[in-house]
């Protein structure tokens, strides 16, 4: 079995309104596509922000490479690549003007990285334009392009189809996959939309009111728990938990 890129054990984090994640463990392995699904709220930003030491956990560890994001941050975020929310970009510059100022953190990238990137997320027929000018889906790409400068080794997307069209959600999830296919590249995706993850990810973690509710490779969920599709595991999973939540605050 290939060695683990992510590993989140025992993962909380409870903000002041008493509302958070907890107990969140789980591991990825080099070259899966992991889907973390859950609906608004759920908590799935709340554990990628502590993933990539934007904030940090109560208690429990998150590791990246087996290097905790918090005591060895450098280390763990060398080799990952990171989308969380959108995409911020300076909007009076052009596409690759921004992507040149982020290849600044990066000086061993060679002069052709820039468009090689734009090329791959579709954008380098746009390179020159500014960004006040592009739509959400092309800031999206530009973001994704973003992520993809340094050459990582994983990427952890955030709602990364967000605002994009049909044909773009489609080019999006062909990309990633190819990533993942060809060049064994790792990664975790967060989605609120069921149809998405069924058709790139290979394992997929449910949160539901903060907490992980069922997780492993799609296949497996769906039959081990004898439904048709995984919106039926989704939504049952949702009831059951909102039932058990509702049942405590009685
Ligand atoms: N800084 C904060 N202070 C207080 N509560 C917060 C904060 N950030 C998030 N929350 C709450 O924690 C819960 C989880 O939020 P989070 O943004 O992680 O969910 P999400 O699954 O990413 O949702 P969405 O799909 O809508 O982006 C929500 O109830 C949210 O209101």
């Amino acid at each position: 079995m290939s060695e683990p890129i992510i590993q989140l054990d025992s993962l909380s984090k409870t903000y002041k309104n008493g509302r958070g994640v907890h107990n969140i463990s789980l591991e990825v392995r080099r070259g899966e596509v992991y889907g973390f699904f859950g609906p608004n709220g759920a908590g799935k930003t709340t554990v990628m922000k502590m993933l990539v030491g934007l904030s940090q956990a109560d208690t429990g560890s998150a590791r990246l490479f087996g290097y905790d994001v918090i005591t060895h941050f450098t280390q763990a975020m060398q080799k990952t690549g990171v989308l969380i929310e959108t995409a911020e970009a300076f909007e009076y510059m052009s596409g690759s003007a921004n992507l040149a100022l982020a290849a600044r953190f990066y000086p061993e990238l060679g002069k052709g990285r820039i468009d090689e990137v734009l090329e791959l997320v579709g954008l380098l027929p746009y390179k020159q334009e500014k960004v006040a000018g592009y739509s959400l889906g092309m800031k999206q790409r530009l973001g994704l392009a973003a992520a993809l400068l340094s050459k990582p080794e994983l990427l952890i997307l955030d709602e990364p189809t967000n605002g994009l069209d049909i044909e773009g959600m489609v080019d999006m999830r062909e990309l990633m996959v190819s990533l993942a296919r060809e060049q064994g590249m790792t990664f975790f995706i967060s989605s609120h939309m069921i149809q998405e993850m069924e058709l790139m990810c290979s394992r997929i973690g449910i949160i539901v009111e903060g907490r992980l509710v069922r997780e492993g490779a799609l296949n497996e969920l769906v039959d081990g728990v004898h439904v048709a599709s995984l919106e039926q595991l989704f939504m049952a999973s949702v009831k059951q938990e909102r039932g058990k939540a509702a049942h405590v605050h009685v």
